[in-house]
């Protein structure tokens, strides 16, 4: 049998950096919900994969018409995004394989295009360890020195921003996030954990535009992505296959 594909969804978290009347997942964007525009995007670029959608067991705002996917299952968020993650990898054990690609995606990044979630895949297709969108780090980087003071001017060479989907093999995957859990890592994302086991990660270039919301002005920045992705879809400055939203799109 060959290696199928997961996404898993992070969608548990409370954002209470972005300090709103609901979990910013559910507030709208461009009309819909954050949660149904990232589901979107994921539809457009992998229609036939099986999604795993993490949500807090207490959640009274998700609505499954949202949810374009044929196959997919919820699984109960924990308290940190990493107890999610490893909730949904519990929920798709039963079906998944060792050597299927998860591809682990946050909920509050909807503006991932289909170009780089095409390109990601591609790119993780053979690799033995996996990996991740990723930005190179564009300004001048400073360190404080604990009063608000300039300590250091640090090299930004070689430093890149995070960003995801991050996609590794189901059981390398289970067996990091697992293993760094119970030695005391500290595990923001994915790739963390894989390097914690002594893994190397594969960096993938990826749009800068790919943005997490999280505070209350990455809301707009976010919807102004959207509508500059489009345009530009419409203007014929980026191809059917690199369009933000899928060939079919209107
Ligand atoms: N216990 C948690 C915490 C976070 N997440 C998800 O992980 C992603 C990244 O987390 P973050 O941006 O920190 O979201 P919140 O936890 O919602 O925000 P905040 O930290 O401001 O509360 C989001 O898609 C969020 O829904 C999750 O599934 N379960
Ligand atoms: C996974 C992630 O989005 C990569 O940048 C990030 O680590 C999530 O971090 P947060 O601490 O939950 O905001």
């Amino acid at each position: 049998m060959s290696a199928r594909l997961w996404l898993v969804v992070p969608a548990a978290g409370q954002g209470r950096r972005m300090g709103a009347d609901r979990p910013k997942q559910y507030l709208p964007l461009g009309g819909r919900p954050v949660l149904a525009r990232t589901l979107e995007r994921l539809f457009a670029a992998l229609p036939t994969s099986r999604l795993c959608l993490c949500l807090d067991p207490e959640d009274s705002y998700f609505d499954s018409s949202w949810v374009p996917f044929a196959d997919w299952r919820r699984a109960p968020g924990g308290g940190e995004r990493v107890d999610s993650v490893i909730a949904a990898l519990a929920a798709i054990a039963p079906d998944a394989a060792d050597d299927d690609l998860v591809l682990v995606h946050d909920v509050a990044r909807p503006c991932v295009t289909v170009d780089d979630l095409v390109r990601l895949v591609a790119a993780l297709a053979e690799d033995p360890v996996g990996g991740l969108l990723a930005a190179p780090v564009a300004d001048t980087m400073k360190r404080d020195d604990g009063t608000g003071r300039v300590g250091a001017t640090e090299s930004r060479e070689g430093l890149w921003h995070a960003l995801t989907p991050q996609g590794f093999r189901f059981g390398l995957l289970r067996r990091a996030l697992h293993e760094a859990l119970s030695r005391g890592v500290r595990v923001t994302d994915e790739a963390s954990a894989v390097e914690a086991v002594g893994q190397s990660p594969r960096l993938v270039a990826g749009r800068r535009d790919n943005l997490k919301i999280t505070h209350p002005e990455d809301l707009a920045l976010a919807e102004l992505v959207l509508f500059a992705q489009q345009q530009a879809v419409q203007a014929g400055s980026s191809t059917p296959e690199a369009s933000p939203t899928g060939a079919n799109s209107t």
